[in-house]
């Protein structure tokens, strides 16, 4: 049985232009939320035009990979990836603020110092008395509630937040992978992500590359 997910409401709506380092420029209208039941200040981006089957990331924060460019993992890319494929197709990217698969970010810096004494991703953040993944996807059902969205296309690599998803009684009627943005610096991120969290890394590009778009049946 699903159950009872608390109701957000939308509480403001704002056009935001963007324009990203290599260019790439939309305008995305950005969502915030009352009654989100961490109380963090999560957003929604809606790109591109309205659809039925709208392509939804759920986006976990990455202040190094997102803002400084860090090289250590694929999120700075896969962000960027996101926000012109969601604009192609119509749709939202969910920034949910759960920094370092949910344990912080002064945690996942002290976890990037354990990595490099010879630790895995996953195996840091047990050494610092965190789940491996501590991301609860609670509060992306409830943004999607509140903007009217039950059934969608996941732009993911990563199963669990798919079955989280439909446990919250969000319908996913298709999986979409993100492109895999290899480098030298994150192909040990990378490979630890496909081993421990088994997310689907079938495609392979190098960084900057962009897989084209390719629906799998949820
Ligand atoms: N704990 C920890 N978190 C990290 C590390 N590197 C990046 N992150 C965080 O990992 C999150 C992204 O998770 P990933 O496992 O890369 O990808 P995903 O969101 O699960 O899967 P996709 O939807 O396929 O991208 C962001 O919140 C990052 O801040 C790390 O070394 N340790």
């Amino acid at each position: 049985m699903i159950p009872a997910l608390p109701e957000a409401v939308i509480r403001t709506q704002v056009p935001v232009p963007l324009r990203f380092p290599d260019g790439y420029a939309t305008t995305v209208l950005v969502t915030t939320f009352r009654g989100l039941v961490d109380g963090r200040e999560h957003l929604a981006l809606a790109c591109g035009s309205p659809t039925a089957l709208p392509l939804v990331r759920p986006h976990s924060e990455c202040l190094t990979g997102d803002v400084f460019g860090s090289q250590r993992c694929d999120c700075g890319p896969q962000l960027r990836e996101a926000v012109e494929r969601i604009t192609l197709a119509g749709g939202y990217l969910l920034y949910l603020r759960q920094e370092g698969r949910g344990i912080g970010l002064y945690d996942k810096l002290d976890a990037y110092a354990l990595q490099d004494t010879g630790l895995d991703t996953y195996e840091a953040n047990v050494a610092l008395g965190h789940a491996p993944d501590e991301r609860d996807y609670t509060v992306a059902a409830q943004m999607l509630r509140a903007l009217g969205v039950s059934t969608l296309a996941l732009l993911s690599n990563n199963p669990d937040k798919a079955a989280q998803l439909e446990q919250l009684g969000v319908t996913v009627a298709a999986r979409v992978p993100t492109a895999v943005h290899l480098s030298d610096a994150n192909a040990s991120y990378l490979s630890t992500k496909a081993r421990n969290g088994h997310h689907g890394l079938a495609s392979n590009h190098r960084s900057g590359g962009v897989s084209p778009s390719r629906a799998e049946a949820g």
